[in-house]
């Protein structure tokens, strides 16, 4: 029988969550082991060490431990290893409603369980029958729906030090935003050190939402199907899916969050010569990541010729913390308005990126990335697009980004952000970094999806 590392070797890769997967593992070890619940079924939460080239990243796992295996836990299994005098199925306990309503009591009660501190936000009422079933959603942590009453994100890499999810959706609500969900709990490790590791986010969950990525998605489909006379290009505001106006308001919400992040964070002026460090950054990025997708390599000079044209910038750019990693699938629209979740910043990039402080329309940026993708994901999908019909869609894939484009940048500068249309130089380049971000995501974690950002670089660098 192998050993749970062994096991673990072989099962990361396969989890949408695991970061590495353009890398081999080379191995893995239990750096820390909290029990939380003895017996059949128990609980045990374990921070992994996964071992890949020179780097060492920490993940965490809620393994449930159960000598019989019931039907509904087995999208969970690990493997059956040697455990406590006898072979036990060890399983990811996400997917078990009688282990993930522990985590809710553990927040209820402020519980402390080894270095495992629980916490509460006082007044919010828990009610610990709730059980927690996993979402369906495409994302790169793991969350669980208890109820229509909370969801609780676990946070699957690890870094030292609060995560900025929880630091900014602490301070949004604290400052009473209608745009995020008011923050019930948390949870975290707290090392020898007395840092604490933030594990989990307890959030209010917003009841029959649905996701940018969906609304505009459908809204692609719609648009797709639309028919055509001959010689006579549809108008995409006539499209019964249209987003358009969502994509407005969405700008608007945007702005408005903006406004709130500065004034909780501060705002600081950039002189445009002191933007060489950012350039560089951004250079360097794109070296590393051509080097490991030689597709990209193609769109280097022009790339880099829009990086270098920052240069050319007049006038103190105002920087602020930022959301960091803003696409569709990260804003709800609840039957209010819209929602933005996960500012985490992008999980690809260091703790110290991921906090520091950006220029508001690097959000932007994201944003119109993200209506790039929505726009041609569906060309990559061959039961639904032949390669002939792929080159015929171009024009409609075009008219749906552009509209939608337009529409959320009109709704940002009204709302009081910065006017992406005075901004071109900037906007490209941060859309082209976003871009190479996108390919290096895509290639460690979902490589079926890498044509996807790698095909819109065509448009990108012909703009
Ligand atoms: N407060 C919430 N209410 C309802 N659904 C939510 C809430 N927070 C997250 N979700 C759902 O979970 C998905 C992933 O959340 P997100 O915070 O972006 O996680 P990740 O960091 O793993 O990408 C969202 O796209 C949304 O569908
Ligand atoms: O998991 P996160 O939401 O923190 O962000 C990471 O994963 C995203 C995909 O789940 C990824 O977003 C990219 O794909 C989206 C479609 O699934 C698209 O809307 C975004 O524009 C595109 O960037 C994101 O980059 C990554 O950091």
């Amino acid at each position: 029988m192998h050993s749970l590392a062994d096991l673990l070797l072989s099962w990361l890769p396969q989890q949408r969550w695991f970061a590495g997967k353009d890398r081999p593992v080379d191995g893995v070890s239990v750096v820390s082991a909290t029990e939380l619940r003895a017996g059949d079924p128990g609980l045990r939460h374990l921070v992994l060490e996964v071992r890949q080239g020179p780097v060492a990243d920490r993940y965490q796992l809620f393994a449930g431990v159960r000598s019989e295996l019931p039907d509904r836990v087995r999208p969970g299994l690990i493997g059956r290893v040697p455990l406590d005098g006898g072979p036990v199925h060890v399983y990811d306990a996400i997917h078990d409603p009688e282990l993930t309503g522990l985590l809710l009591a553990a927040i209820e009660s402020g519980a402390e369980v080894g270095p495992l501190r629980f916490h509460r936000v006082p007044g919010v009422p828990i009610d610990v029958t709730l059980p927690g079933a996993p979402t369906s959603a495409e994302q790169s942590n793991s969350s669980l729906i208890f109820g229509d009453a909370h969801i609780c994100k676990l946070f699957r890499r690890l870094s030292a030090g609060v995560n900025p999810d929880l630091e900014v959706n602490l301070a949004l609500t604290r400052r009473g935003s209608a745009h995020v969900p008011a923050v019930h709990g948390w949870f975290e490790l707290v090392g020898d050190d007395g840092e604490p590791v933030t594990l989990g986010l307890l959030s209010e969950f917003v009841p029959g939402a649905t996701d940018g990525w969906q609304l505009a998605v459908t809204s692609v489909r719609d648009w797709f199907a639309q028919p055509q006379e001959p010689g006579v290009f549809p108008d995409p505001a006539l499209a019964g899916g249209d987003f358009g106006g969502e994509a407005e308001r969405l700008g608007a919400a945007t702005a408005e969050v903006h406004r709130d992040l500065a004034a909780e964070f501060g705002v600081s002026e950039v002189r445009p010569q002191d933007l060489a460090g950012l350039v560089h950054a951004m250079r360097a990025q794109l070296a590393e990541v051509a080097e490991g997708v030689p597709d990209l390599k193609p769109y280097v000079p022009a790339i880099g010729a829009a990086f270098d044209a920052l240069s050319g910038l007049t006038g103190p750019l105002p920087f602020q913390r930022v959301h960091g990693d803003y696409h569709l699938g990260q804003v709800l629209r609840s039957g209010t308005g819209w929602v933005l979740l996960d500012f985490e910043g992008e999980p690809a990039r260091t703790p110290q990126e991921r906090v520091a402080p950006g220029h508001p329309l690097r959000d932007v940026a994201g944003m119109l990335r993200s209506f790039e993708y929505a726009a041609r994901f569906l060309h990559a999908d061959e039961n639904y697009v032949t390669p002939d019909a792929a080159h015929a869609l171009e024009a409609r894939s075009e008219a749906w980004a552009e509209r939608n484009r337009r529409a959320f940048c009109r709704g940002y500068a009204q709302a009081g952000g910065t006017d992406p249309a005075a901004h071109a130089t900037l906007l490209r380049a941060l859309e082209l970094d976003k871009a190479v971000y996108e390919i290096r995501y895509e290639a460690g974690n979902r490589p079926s999806w890498l044509p996807v950002p790698l095909r819109s670089l065509a448009h990108l660098t012909r703009r």
